[in-house]
């Protein structure tokens, strides 16, 4: 049977770090942000990283962190935006839990993360670089168990949301 994890995906900005926080706090679950591992374990912020290193290098640390997290259980996973780009962490999420994939578009996402300057491939030109990637990613979260648009959802509806989902979920491991 597949681990006790919920695992959330998606774009920049569509909520994955606000929303596993919270969901985290509901369930008694950790909450852990493969992001904030990667800044551990490399000694440097994203955009270092970025900067120093390259973005395939952010990705090895990347997929060794995904890796890792999955083997636990009882987690709220907020993976970063690009983590799905990899077949090996695709395949590792599916195992770890329940994948949610979590969309917004493109117009909620410039608003939401206008205001952070930590997410280095949106540097310099903000919309530009969004849309390019969105393009780019527009199949990249099809893989998710569920997927939620929250462009009209409040961060308490998308918890929500994922609970009643959840307890759909267990209940299905159970009776199959
Ligand atoms: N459903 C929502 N409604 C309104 N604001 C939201 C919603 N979800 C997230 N936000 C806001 O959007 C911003 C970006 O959210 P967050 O950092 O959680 O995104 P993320 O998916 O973790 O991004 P990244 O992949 O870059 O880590 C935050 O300011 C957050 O409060
Ligand atoms: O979408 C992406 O490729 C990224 C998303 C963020 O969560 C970080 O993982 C990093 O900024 C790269
Ligand atoms: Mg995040």
């Amino acid at each position: 049977m597949n681990k006790s994890n919920i695992v959330l995906v998606g774009f920049m900005g569509t909520g994955k770090t606000t929303i596993g926080i919270e969901l985290a706090k509901h369930l008694g679950w950790q909450f852990v942000d493969t992001d904030a591992f990667i800044v551990d374990e490399a000694g440097m912020t994203i955009p270092e990283i970025f900067a120093r290193h390259g973005q395939s290098f952010f990705r090895d640390v990347e997929e060794r962190v995904v890796q890792r997290v999955m083997n636990g259980s009882d987690q709220v996973i907020s993976t970063g935006g690009g983590s799905v780009l990899r077949e090996s962490n695709r395949e590792m999420m599916l195992r770890g839990g329940m994948v949610v994939a979590l969309s917004a578009s493109e117009e909620t996402i410039v608003q939401r993360v206008s205001k952070d300057t930590n997410r280095p491939l949106l540097a310099d030109n903000p919309l530009e670089n969004i849309r390019r990637l969105m393009k780019e990613r527009k199949d990249a979260y099809q893989f998710a168990h569920i997927s939620i648009q929250t462009d009209e959802l409040t961060v308490t509806d998308v918890v929500e949301h994922i609970l009643a989902k959840y307890k759909a979920w267990q209940e299905d491991a159970h009776s199959s």
